[in-house]
């Protein structure tokens, strides 16, 4: 998979050549481009915003500078983009999402900074290839940069040879529409606390029921709106109601 990120803060992004995505990176299963937004502007002072129409705080990003960097952006590569824009207006990023991408051949992310781009960038592409405006919570970040970090590490632990041991990615919280329940590892006692019996007895079957019980349970504290989107047929008879 081919990742462009245009942002006006291109340090921000170098987690991506860390750790995880650094690795996949050298074998080759992430290509992550970064360019810099003031590459194409034309002014001295690297102009990229502008005073919003109607009044109101704050700044625009002007569409002429985003027009430039996203059409160079996008033919310096034959694959076919999928435009992210991380907005806190955007639609919910959820691990649906990042499944759905984690099939992409090319993200092009689109970092806005102030008070996002101006609406005709998005209403241009929009007409030539599949553009999403994405928020990653119902919170006010000063650009989309961490947006990206999110939503890449999201969608790249998805790719396959990416992580160590791919069964976690199957079987990590949201996949099943779950919460996690609690994990556990040596010593068996720690603090006088003991790791619950079950998970030592060796019978998978009981414990398999002991984690879905907890899952549930926790689901139903934490997050009643997942208990309540799961479809009819992911509860099954055993599962009691938390
Ligand atoms: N929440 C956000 N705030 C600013 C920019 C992007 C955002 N987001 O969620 O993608």
């Amino acid at each position: 998979m081919r990742i462009d990120v245009v942002t006006i803060f291109p340090g921000y992004l170098a987690p991506l050549r860390e750790s995880l995505l650094g690795r996949a990176a050298d074998a080759g299963l992430i290509e992550v481009a970064l360019h810099d937004l003031r590459s194409w502007t034309h002014d001295v002072h690297q102009t990229v915003d502008d005073a919003p129409y109607g009044g109101g705080p704050g700044m625009v990003m002007r569409p002429q500078v985003w027009g430039e960097a996203l059409d160079a952006v996008i033919a310096s590569d034959s694959r076919p983009p999928r435009l992210v824009v991380p907005a806190p207006a955007g639609r919910s990023f959820t691990q649906a999402t990042a499944r759905a991408y984690a099939t992409e051949q090319r993200l092009v992310f689109a970092c806005g900074r102030y008070e996002g781009i101006d609406q005709r960038v998005v209403d241009h592409y929009s007409r030539q290839f599949p553009v999403d405006e994405v928020s990653i919570g119902d919170y006010v970040l000063v650009g989309g940069e961490a947006a990206v970090l999110v939503i890449v590490e999201a969608v790249a632990r998805l790719l396959p040879g990416v992580l160590g041991n791919p069964r976690s990615a199957a079987e990590d919280s949201f996949s099943d529409g779950l919460l996690e329940g609690p994990a556990y590892t040596r010593p068996e006692v720690w603090r006088g606390q003991a790791v619950p019996e079950v998970l030592r007895s060796g019978n998978h079957g009981a414990i398999a029921r002991w984690r879905r019980d907890r899952a549930l349970e926790r689901t139903a504290k934490r997050r009643p709106d997942l208990l309540a989107a799961l479809p009819e047929d992911r509860l099954d008879a055993a599962d009691q109601a938390f």
